[in-house]
């Protein structure tokens, strides 16, 4: 029923397979064959399958799976899902055989997998791709419809803890964000510079249908207009939306006219990423991203954490692409631990889960924080006599733990900065980032680049390094690295320095370096400094 029409390798990358929709169904249906087999694997778990290509542009789709504690696929079966979707169609049958006997699965044994999709116009057909092949296994399906990321992640967590982590439902997951949301406001909605309002950029995807859901149910416990709707002509993540927001640093389409300052949020197309902006009173564009997440919420933490005098290591984690300001202002402001992992938020989640309680951002917006079970018990015990601790118990139930969650995170912030009195002006001062550049490299075979700690040193090409930090030494608090993307066919480059003129350049001298080094084909870069004049 669903032919392989691609010749091409792919491959199980940084979340998932990613490709364009009219190449996928024969992925979608072996994914939702390898889901029925990990329920079985897992004896009897709840696997999701989550349908989208989030940030990326609406012609592309892509496939997740969720692993029973609500983490990304176990790495070792990603190798069997790229095996499994790059076999021919004569080979799959035994493959699938083969699977089963090497994993000792048994094939009698019950599975669930749960499928849900975000709102591109070619999801439902995918979706029920994956949903043919749970069911050519004689797996339970169940289908969500259109939701997002964390919404998926969510149900399978609920279902997997017997509702202790709360309902796998629709309904269930607002209840608890709300609920938790509502206590901790408790009626207070202003406080200090602190106003209740906001502009919410949905990216045209999902995230914007479920922020109209939470406005219906929030009684205007927060107050938040929702733009890029996907009602209209726009397309998912055009010109609108987290990376759009975050890479070409300026606001999305469709924006209202606001008064400077006003606080402004967008989230990708499958709404597992939040940042924040605003426009000052000349106009000029402010970022907020998920460094500044990380640390606002670690702040906050630290001191609910000291006033209830626990005992309670917590940390954070980033990425190579975490502003340098941010990581200085970690250790030298928060001093709160802080560590460096390669992108990917199953990377990150991993490391944070070393901690009592673990924070983690990547600089795009995506992340979450992770308790413990013993940080959780700790708290819970303290809060049968310190109402802190009951702040804290109600932070919990706010976050959702199980992924980065772009409405749950955005009202952790509304909650931080309310209970500050802060505004947009107020956040962005705790420290100035430097000036970030990312540029996209096309090149013959991405995989040539290799990378190590961290993927901030590139160990092949050889000699790639070395002439990239030539190059770096030449900037004041220049700092760069190159790598391949996980969901792109493009090299990366990232370029951060102390003026805005030097990330430029430096971005577009190592850019260079790879179209030279790494086998460039696009067209030769544009240096910034030629077109000074322009
Ligand atoms: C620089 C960047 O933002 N990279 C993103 C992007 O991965 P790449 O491997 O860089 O394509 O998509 C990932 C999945 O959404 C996300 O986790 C990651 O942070
Ligand atoms: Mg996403």
């Amino acid at each position: 029923m669903y032919p392989k029409v691609s010749k091409e390798t792919i491959q199980y990358g940084t979340a998932g397979f990613r490709g364009k929709a009219e190449l996928l169904d024969s992925v979608m249906f072996r994914m939702g064959v390898l889901a029925t087999l990990r329920s079985r694997f897992r004896e009897g778990s709840v696997i999701g399958v989550m349908i989208t290509a989030s940030h990326n542009p609406e012609p592309d789709n892509g496939v997740k799976l969720i692993d029973p504690k609500g983490e990304m696929l176990e790495s070792s079966w990603e190798k069997i899902a790229t095996d499994l979707v790059n076999v021919s169609d004569q080979e799959l049958e035994q493959h699938v055989a083969n699977i089963i006997k090497d994993n000792q699965i048994d094939i009698t044994s019950s599975s669930y997998v749960y499928v849900g999709m975000d709102n591109r116009y070619h999801s439902p057909r995918l979706l029920k791709a994956v949903a043919d092949g749970v069911i050519a296994l004689k797996g339970n399906v169940r289908e969500f419809g259109i939701v997002t990321t964390p919404m998926m992640h969510f149900f399978v967590v609920a279902a997997n803890t017997k509702e202790a982590y709360g309902k796998p439902t629709e309904e269930g997951y607002y209840d608890k964000l709300i609920s938790a949301f509502e206590k901790l406001r408790n009626g207070q909605l202003e406080n200090g510079n602190y106003r209740n309002r906001l502009i919410f950029d949905g990216a045209n995807g999902v995230g914007a249908r479920k922020m109209l859901q939470f406005n219906k149910r929030m009684n205007k416990s927060l107050d938040v207009t929702v733009i890029n709707q996907g009602v209209g002509p726009g397309k998912i993540n055009e010109e609108c939306g987290a990376d759009h927001v975050k890479v070409q640093q300026k606001p999305p389409v469709g924006m209202p006219i606001v008064e400077p300052y006003t606080r402004c949020v967008s989230v990708d197309g499958d709404a597992d990423r939040v940042v924040y902006f605003f426009t000052d009173e000349t106009g000029q564009f402010r970022l907020l991203d998920g460094d500044r997440i990380a640390t606002l919420v670690a702040g906050y933490l630290m001191d609910l954490i000291q006033s209830c005098q626990l005992d309670l290591r917590l940390g954070l984690v980033q990425t190579a692409y975490a502003n340098g300001a941010s990581t200085d202002y970690i250790v030298n402001e928060l001093k709160v631990p802080v560590s460096c992992v390669p992108t990917g938020v199953k990377h990150l989640h991993h490391k944070a889960l070393e901690y009592d309680i673990g924070i983690y951002f990547e600089a795009n917006g995506h992340g979450t924080i992770v308790f413990s079970d013993s940080s959780k018990a700790a708290i819970s015990e303290a809060a049968k006599t310190n109402p802190k601790a009951q702040t804290l118990l109600l932070v919990i139930d706010l976050i959702n733990e199980t992924v980065g969650d772009a409405i749950s995170d955005m009202l952790l912030v509304e909650t931080i900065l309310n209970h500050k009195g802060w505004d947009v002006k107020d956040w962005i001062s705790s420290y100035a980032d430097l000036p970030n550049q990312q540029l996209k490299i096309q090149v013959k075979d991405r995989n040539v680049i290799q990378t190590t700690d961290a993927e901030r040193v590139c160990v092949k090409p050889e000699g790639l390094q070395d002439e990239i930090n030539q190059v770096v030494a030449n900037y004041k608090r220049g700092r760069a690295f190159v790598r391949p993307s996980g969901t792109e066919d493009v090299v990366r480059v990232y370029a951060e320095a102390s003026t805005r003129e030097d990330t430029l350049q430096l971005a577009y001298e190592v850019g260079r370096l790879v179209q030279k080094l790494a086998g460039g084909v696009g067209p030769e870069l544009v240096n910034p400094s030629n077109n000074a004049h322009l």
